[in-house]
């Protein structure tokens, strides 16, 4: 059968959802539910209800009604198949692809609407959309109360993505406490804001694994569903008054998936503006919706209630097969094109492929313009009232600029060094990165074991070798700093939970004491066992200018780490950039041409040398230059060209370097 093309409906339109049966957002907050605590560890304290209350209403109080609309959104991506002229760039225009094309909607506080659709067929887009992410041209409005999509917005609303973005070395319970301290209000003591982690722990029934590492790639850790309810229970702990989320219940057995979308529905009802996306819903979740938007290639075919979502398609002439079916089902297969008629289509002859999607097409394109026909006037004209939210959004304006961050700098940065030294002890410890250094320490000390003056080229080149590893190892420790970092920073940063500089300062101080401990360890065995001066001054300062180079060859890492954040381009360019420094450094060639000597001057290595040879020898000291003559270190070839002067210079140099490569790198994050 083909098709009822274009039918006139007789569907009774009611956008707003009036056939659920909470007819406005009530009182069930779950945030105000204190019974459902369960604490990982036995918690004796038991306070009254008097704190509880203050505890939910608080989180009342940071809870803004939302109304979300979205018109006529059309998104597209420039298609990759137009054919590419390696030399010239491509010649023939690249065709867009459409992926949303016209859709339009609206939710209010205390609803939860759940977007549905075949694979490809623009959900995340969308979601992503409406979550102020996507990036490229979308055309069309969204909205929030009718403001656009703000900082104010930004730190309201909960995004749960389809990957997961975890740290692979910290807890459930950890992750979860972490986010509720760098997310909830600083209103909530700490205290307080720990219980709250411990509710969602319960919520989301994560009771069970709420002392097990999140895990990833080669560590084994929790499961990917329980890896999904705690990223879930991230974005819950925002206190979110607008929740998206892509695929939550992806992985997930039946009944786990109906308690988190029960969940969804509980957020809704205490006032939240919630939206999902979900692939298959059995028609136990399908009932937990208030409304549902169905795509097909990235257009609408049905927005409004998902109880009256039968009704609808039997009123343009589209009948399930029988009585008994899943409205979800139902509706996907005709997002796909296929009726209860077109239906048996693993019986159909491959001759009849052709025919069949031609068939399945005209049903796409006949529900498509039913929708523009029957329910896209009613909607377009909700989507353009205006509400009493819609008032508040001056109001909610003026309290952004008065309350940006949830927390405090001191808190953020507190509560992010935490968190990063629980999540990198295991490599900032790793035995392996002690042995490395240890047994460099202890080979070189032997090979140049009791050096003297005399032996001053020797001498001379444990110098400039201490300047070269302390410049090598620390630069490449620090490349793969941010590139690593980047998803969570990305995930964190475009939910503002933080302020770039308390991140940023967390991150490169709690990586010190290792980058610190090692160069000492390796300096005090090879100085003494390489017979360097035997002057504790002497030590002490070559000690402070080979922790001076360490900060200064992190903060170049850092830098090129930031501004490429791609790991193995940042090690190519550092490793180019460190055989320049190794080679202009002095120690190689001393008769350098001029027109390439300007090099040493931005090596970071060449001043490390020069301070350490500068702060070895004195002007009376003298080697054994052949034939039996005593010579002046400072004539020495390798030394004399390397001008050694008034040192200062060389130290103001480096704090330069120091300066100039950390405000590069945070500059380049802000770009992020
Ligand atoms: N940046 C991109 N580059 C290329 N194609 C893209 C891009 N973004 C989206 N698409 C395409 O757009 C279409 C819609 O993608 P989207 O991820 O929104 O679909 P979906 O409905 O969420 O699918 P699924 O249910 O499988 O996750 C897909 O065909 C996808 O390949």
């Amino acid at each position: 059968m083909m098709p009822p093309n274009d039918q006139e409906s007789s569907f009774p339109i009611t956008p707003g959802g009036a056939n659920r049966n909470e007819t406005s957002p009530v009182q069930e907050n779950r945030f105000s539910s204190p019974s459902h605590v369960i604490p990982c560890h036995d918690d004796d304290d038991n306070d009254g209800p008097s704190h509880q209350s203050r505890q939910s209403s608080v989180l009342r109080q940071s809870l803004r009604p939302i109304i979300l609309k979205f018109e006529e959104l059309t998104y597209s991506i420039k298609s990759q198949t137009g054919k590419k002229n390696y030399w010239f760039g491509s010649k023939e225009p690249k065709p867009n692809r459409l992926i949303l094309n016209g859709v339009s909607g609206i939710v209010k506080p205390g609803e939860l609407l759940a977007m549905l659709g075949p694979s490809g067929s623009g959900k995340t887009t969308l979601v992503t959309a409406l979550a102020g992410r996507l990036n490229g041209k979308l055309s069309g409005t969204v909205s929030y109360n009718g403001d656009p999509f703000t900082s104010y917005i930004k730190r309201k609303t909960g995004f749960v993505t389809q990957d997961d973005v975890l740290y692979p070395h910290l807890t459930v319970m950890e992750t979860l406490t972490y986010t509720a301290l760098l997310r909830l209000p600083k209103e909530l003591t700490r205290k307080e804001k720990m219980e709250q982690a411990e509710t969602v722990v319960s919520d989301l029934g994560l009771t069970r694994c709420c002392n097990s590492v999140i895990g990833g790639g080669l560590i084994r850790g929790i499961s990917g569903g329980e890896r999904k309810r705690v990223s879930i229970g991230q974005e819950m702990l925002v206190n979110p008054s607008l929740l998206l989320l892509d695929e939550p219940t992806s992985g997930l057995d039946s009944t786990t998936a109906a308690r988190i979308v029960a969940t969804l529905r509980s957020l809704a009802r205490g006032g939240r503006t919630v939206v999902t996306t979900i692939h298959q819903p059995s028609s136990r979740l399908y009932r937990m919706f208030d409304k549902v938007l169905v795509l097909s290639e990235g257009c609408p075919i049905y927005s409004g209630d998902s109880g009256r979502v039968m009704e609808y398609f039997g009123s343009i002439g589209f009948q399930p097969g029988s009585n008994f079916v899943n409205p979800a089902d139902f509706v996907l297969d005709l997002a796909n094109g296929i009726t209860s008629d077109t239906k048996q289509y693993d019986q159909v002859e491959l001759n009849g492929k052709l025919e069949r999607l031609e068939e399945q097409n005209s049903v796409k394109q006949s529900l498509i313009s039913s929708y523009k026909k029957n329910l896209y006037p009613h909607l377009k004209e909700e989507v353009s009232r205006t509400f009493p939210e819609d008032q508040m959004v001056s109001r909610s304006r003026a309290k952004s600029l008065t309350n940006r961050w949830p927390t405090s700098w001191w808190m953020q940065f507190s509560v992010l060094l935490k968190r990063g030294l629980k999540e990198r002890s295991h490599e900032s410890f790793s035995g392996l990165r002690i042995f490395m250094v240890m047994s460099v320490s202890l080979l070189s000390g032997l090979l140049w074991w009791h050096s003297r003056a005399y032996h001053i080229q020797d001498q001379v080149g444990l110098l400039f070798f201490f300047s070269i590893f302390w410049g090598f190892f620390p630069l490449f420790n620090a490349i793969f700093t941010f590139p690593q970092e980047r998803p969570m920073l990305i995930k964190e940063r475009s939910s503002g939970i933080y302020r770039l500089s308390s991140y940023y300062i967390a991150r490169t101080v709690g990586d010190l004491p290792m980058e610190l401990i090692l160069p000492t360890i390796f300096v005090t065995i090879t100085y003494w066992m390489g017979g360097l001066k035997p002057s504790l001054a002497t030590f002490l300062m070559t000690l402070m200018i080979v922790l001076y180079n360490v900060l200064v060859a992190q903060g170049v890492g850092l830098a090129i780490g930031a501004i490429l954040m791609e790991a193995k381009k940042a090690a190519t360019l550092s490793s180019v950039l460190m055989l320049v420094f190794l080679l202009a450094g002095g120690y190689y060639i001393q008769h350098i041409p001029g027109f390439i000597a300007w090099l040493k001057y931005i090596s970071f290595s060449h001043y490390c040398y020069k301070l350490l040879v500068g702060v070895q020898y004195s002007w009376d000291e003298v080697y054994d230059c052949g034939l039996g003559l005593h010579c002046s270190v400072m004539d020495y070839e390798g030394i004399k060209n390397l001008k050694i002067g008034n040192m200062m210079w060389d130290v103001l140099a480096l704090a330069f370097m120091l300066i100039f490569y950390r405000v590069l790198s945070y500059l380049a994050l802000r770009n992020l």
